[in-house]
């Protein structure tokens, strides 16, 4: 990280704290104007740019030998961030200082943070589910954000959330316009992308724990 990126790894004091207390009372917290929509724009180039160079990947899900492509429960296309661009190591070195806060908030031992660009092509969606099943739950806190600027009203691709004990409640829906930044506890928030009408941009990313299975090192993705 030069001192030039890390100059960006602020955060507002009363933002952090009401993502601590949602984290804390419902398991979830929804920002708008979360991130600078500088930065935004230039993310939202980013995957642009990756998107032209066909450095997409049609997204799967499952893990190791259970991968399998699966239209009908996930439409997304996916680049994982690699720190090629300014950009990226700005949200990376931004996502880090947020580990810290929250670590030092909660006692969290969140150690590593990975993410993706994710595209979503119109008529695409992603299925209710949970990024993590517990007592395997290496993936900790969920976290989500939009790159869509001026996403029309009636343009569909919102992120529902359901309630952690009521499942088929929901308790909020997410409009995916740029800036907006969405955070949940991976294993207990189910939630899905209703399909979305336009061409839908985002980064979805995961603060991790190391979970050790069977003495082996959990790995990343
Ligand atoms: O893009 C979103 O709103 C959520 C994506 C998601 O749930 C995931 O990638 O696991
Ligand atoms: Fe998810």
């Amino acid at each position: 990280m030069t001192p030039n990126d890390a100059h960006h790894a602020f955060w507002d004091s009363a933002q952090l704290a009401a993502l601590i207390d949602g984290l804390v009372e419902r398991g979830w917290y929804v920002g708008e104007r979360f991130l600078d929509p500088g930065l935004c724009q230039d993310l939202r180039h980013d995957l642009q740019r990756l998107h032209q160079r066909q450095a997409l990947q049609e997204a799967a899900i499952g893990r190791g030998d259970e991968r399998t492509l699966r239209r009908d429960i996930r439409g997304d296309a996916i680049h994982w961030l690699d720190r090629e661009s300014l950009a990226q190591r700005r949200y990376l070195a931004l996502m880090s200082e947020l580990q810290q806060q929250i670590n030092v908030a909660l006692y969290a031992g969140l150690f590593e943070f990975e993410a993706h660009f994710a595209h979503y092509p119109p008529g695409a969606f992603y299925r209710k589910h949970y990024d993590s099943f517990r007592g395997r739950a290496n993936r900790v806190i969920s976290t989500v954000l939009y790159l869509n600027p001026d996403w029309p009203a009636d343009g569909g691709g919102e992120m529902a959330l359901y309630d952690e004990q009521d499942t088929d409640r929901e308790v909020a829906r997410v409009h995916p316009e740029a800036g907006t930044f969405a955070c949940f506890l991976s294993d207990r928030i189910p939630h899905e992308v209703l399909p979305t009408q336009h061409p839908r941009v985002s980064i979805a990313g995961w603060f991790r724990r190391n979970a050790s299975l069977g003495g082996v090192v959990d790995p990343a993705r």
